[in-house]
């Protein structure tokens, strides 16, 4: 039962109750390299790259190869895109080589599976939705992440979600976002169990602009959290 993919975000609660597992941190919505390589040297997972224009965070190309090139073994560099054309995602896959890509809009379980390349979705969670369906429609998929719904804007809004809404036999790995930040991480944490927190407006200066103080103490409340 534990190894099984039947019930992944239980599991990660049983796992996280006797061996210490640590939740993993993405901190997402980079623009310039000094900001990344600070994530990096406190101990954040992964880094998130928007490729998507209508976002304030979203970076040309040639700084995502910037960024993703300056970064050290080991973090998991992921392009976020939003009903983008494939045409765009195979540019990004070429010139920035990225390991993961996030998918944050309505794609479908083909549309994510075409380039051949490790995913996670996204579901913005509004009651009536049904998670564990919805995660099963993309069982190929290395997580499902879950951020807030506020219609007319695909995600990076800052704002929560009711987490009580959150099923606990999701058969993909969780990933928690929406409105975390240094304050509420430890409490979301301990509270959803999730394999994994994403984080953007919640340690920016201003959009796009990560703050360096909120960075180091989100991953840090984070490791408080688990222990
Ligand atoms: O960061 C963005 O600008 C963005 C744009 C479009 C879709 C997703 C985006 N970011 C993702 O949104 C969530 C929540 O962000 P926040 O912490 O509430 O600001 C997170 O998963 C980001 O990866």
């Amino acid at each position: 039962m534990l190894m099984s993919g039947v019930c992944q975000h239980h599991n990660a609660l049983i796992y996280k109750v006797i061996t210490f597992m640590r939740t993993r941190i993405k901190i997402c919505g980079l623009t310039r390299v000094a900001d990344a390589v600070h994530a990096a040297r406190c101990g954040a997972d992964a880094i998130g790259l928007v490729f998507y224009p209508p976002s304030p965070r979203h970076i040309a190309l040639e700084q995502g190869r910037t960024i993703s090139r300056a970064l050290p073994a080991f973090v998991t560099r992921v392009a976020l895109f939003v009903d983008a054309d494939p045409a765009q995602v195979e540019t990004v896959l070429t010139d920035v080589r990225p390991d993961l890509l996030q998918f944050h809009g309505d794609e479908s379980p083909e549309y994510c599976r075409q380039f051949g390349v490790p995913y996670i979705k996204a579901a913005r969670v509004k009651a009536g939705l049904n998670l564990v369906q919805y995660a099963a429609l993309y069982a190929d998929a290395q997580g499902l992440l879950l951020d807030a719904f506020v219609p007319g804007q695909p995600g990076g809004t800052g704002l929560s979600f009711d987490w009580t809404l959150i099923p606990e036999n999701l058969p993909l790995p969780l990933i928690l976002s929406g409105g975390l930040d240094p304050e509420n991480v430890r409490h979301a944490v301990q509270s959803v169990h999730p394999w994994a927190v994403d984080v953007s407006s919640g340690v920016e200066t201003s959009k796009g602009i990560k703050d360096a103080a909120k960075v180091a103490k989100f991953i840090q409340e984070v490791g408080n959290a688990d222990r």
